[in-house]
């Protein structure tokens, strides 16, 4: 079963259309990943899927269907959306506090009854963090290294149990072992969490998703106009080995960039 069903997708910053048309299934406990040139709309549309562009002026329409709702329904709480749908920067981005508040204070703003100790506990260990922290938990986050640090906004956003991590080239900060870590993390979260990874690297698709979703530019020749448009989606294996496309394959070839 799908975790979103996203409908005929348009997204426009002021008059400028980044994106149209946008339609696709997302699965359920499965990473899916986003590839395609600078400025097709990938951000955009992954912004769309915890209303993360409702902070940005943009006008959003068609529909995303999350586990059976639009979240751009009247009654939506785009609040309880952004909780239940977390998001991973591109830049580590933890919060000027320590280690341990960084990964408590979302589960105690929401009111977190149990016992918030092991709560921090579980979630530094299931993203590999909490053998190198747990003797210097009072440490500010920001002590950490670049790789120590995305790991660390990784267990904050997971420690508020959402459902759903968004992540926007989390890797692009960070160095070859760093980016290896935080791909077999991303592995490993799958089985709990259904991801969507948006990535300029091809070979990080191609190593951590089960499906993707190749968008490009297309050029009105009138208006010289350029929007984002998803060309292809499929399973990864297909979309690298025998995509359907020319243009997916131009891509994926490097013909095109
Ligand atoms: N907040 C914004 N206000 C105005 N225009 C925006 C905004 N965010 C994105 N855009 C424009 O929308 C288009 C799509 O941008 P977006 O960042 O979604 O693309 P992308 O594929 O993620 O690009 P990149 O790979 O370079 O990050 C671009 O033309 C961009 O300039």
């Amino acid at each position: 079963m799908s975790v979103f069903d996203v409908q005929g997708l348009g997204v426009a910053y002021g008059s400028f259309t980044a994106v149209k048309d946008i339609s696709l299934e997302i699965p359920r406990n499965k990473v899916t990943a986003l590839i395609g040139p600078s400025g097709c709309g990938k951000s955009t549309v992954l912004r769309c899927l915890n209303r993360m562009n409702d902070l940005m002026d943009a006008t959003v329409s068609g529909k995303i269907i999350y586990n059976g709702e639009d979240i751009y329904g009247p009654e939506v709480d785009a609040a309880e959306v952004r909780r239940r749908i977390g998001m991973v920067f591109q830049r580590p981005n933890p919060f000027p506090k320590s280690i341990y508040e960084n990964v408590a204070f979302g589960p105690r703003l929401n009111g977190f009854k149990g016992d918030l100790d092991q709560l921090v506990e579980e979630s530094l260990r299931s993203v590999a963090l909490w053998d190198e922290v747990k003797d210097k938990l009072d440490d500010p986050g920001t002590a950490l290294s670049g790789g120590q640090q995305q790991r660390l906004c990784i267990a904050r956003a997971i420690a508020v149990q959402p459902d759903v991590l968004l992540m926007d080239e989390p890797c692009s900060a960070l160095d070859p072992i760093a980016t290896l870590k935080i791909e077999d993390l991303i592995r490993q979260l799958e089985s709990s969490y259904s991801i969507v990874i948006v990535t300029h690297n091809m070979q990080q698709a191609a190593r951590v998703s089960e499906m993707t979703a190749f968008f490009s530019v297309d050029i009105d020749d009138e208006h010289g106009m350029r929007t984002g448009a998803l060309v292809e989606y499929d399973t990864t294996e297909k979309i690298f080995n025998n995509p359907g496309n020319t243009r997916t394959e131009d891509y994926i070839s490097g013909r095109f960039g």
